[in-house]
């Protein structure tokens, strides 16, 4: 059990996918699907077309908006397409990604429905910090949508033209709604990209939630400490 002072801190800023949920798996395999039926039909003699990986995710896609997470990832294996090709192809990604959703529905992670319960307790403000925008739909089906302050998804930064993750603009932006200084801010992120863009942002505290990155990787990334879960954190808290 770690502890953590929530009195010194003024709001708690979330990434869903991988963190409030476990998301991040229905990402990971519908990106595995789209990309792997890519690599094998694409026409043309650029770039490498050896299978996708995990490890492609973590380090291409895991955490960033849509489309960027399609253009970070043919780069890395020197394919180039056009801007309409990443579009098609972050779309096929997002209707994989619908059906599981559709299908199979989503359970937040226990350990992390007992954090917020006791952050609630607390009267702490709290926020989701998305790149993904299916994460209204990912907290309705998951019956938290009534939970936090604000929902910075992908879609309402796109709308104001935010940067994504590792970009901290959509982060400070949800600190802003919720009326708190950076510097007392808590932020979780399971995703390098995510740990890149709470330490750029210069959060109070960053908290890396390693679900198969690595605790290292999060810790070089920026991460003040990391967990395995939320679960850690509950009633280690010193209120
Ligand atoms: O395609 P969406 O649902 O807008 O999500 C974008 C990204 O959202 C992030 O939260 C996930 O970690 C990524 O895997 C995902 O690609």
């Amino acid at each position: 059990m770690r502890t953590v002072t929530w009195r010194d801190h003024d709001a708690v800023l979330l990434d869903l996918d991988g963190v409030i949920t476990p998301t991040a798996e229905v990402h990971m395999r519908a990106w595995a699907e789209m990309f792997n039926a890519f690599l094998e039909s694409h026409e043309g003699t650029d770039g490498d077309r050896s299978a996708y990986t995990d490890a492609d995710y973590f380090a291409h896609v895991d955490g960033k908006p849509r489309y960027d997470g399609v253009r970070d990832f043919v780069a890395s294996r020197g394919i180039e397409l056009t801007e309409e090709q990443v579009r098609e192809l972050g779309d096929r990604k997002n209707d994989a990604f619908n059906a599981v959703l559709a299908r199979d529905g989503v359970e937040a992670y226990p350990g992390s429905v007992a954090l917020l319960d006791e952050l609630r307790a607390l009267g702490m403000p709290l926020a989701v910090v998305s790149s993904s925008a299916n994460a209204p739909a990912v907290l309705e089906a998951a019956g938290l949508a009534e939970r936090f302050g604000t929902v910075v998804s992908g879609a309402v930064a796109t709308e104001l033209g935010l940067p994504g993750k590792p970009a901290p603009d959509t982060f400070v932006h949800a600190a802003r709604e919720l009326g708190a200084e950076v510097e007392r801010c808590v932020v979780f992120e399971d995703a390098v990209s995510g740990v890149r863009a709470g330490a750029a942002g210069g959060f109070g505290l960053v908290i890396g939630v390693d679900r198969g990155v690595g605790a290292e990787v999060l810790r070089e990334a920026g991460a003040h400490l990391v967990v395995g879960d939320l679960a850690e954190l509950v009633s280690g808290a010193d209120a």
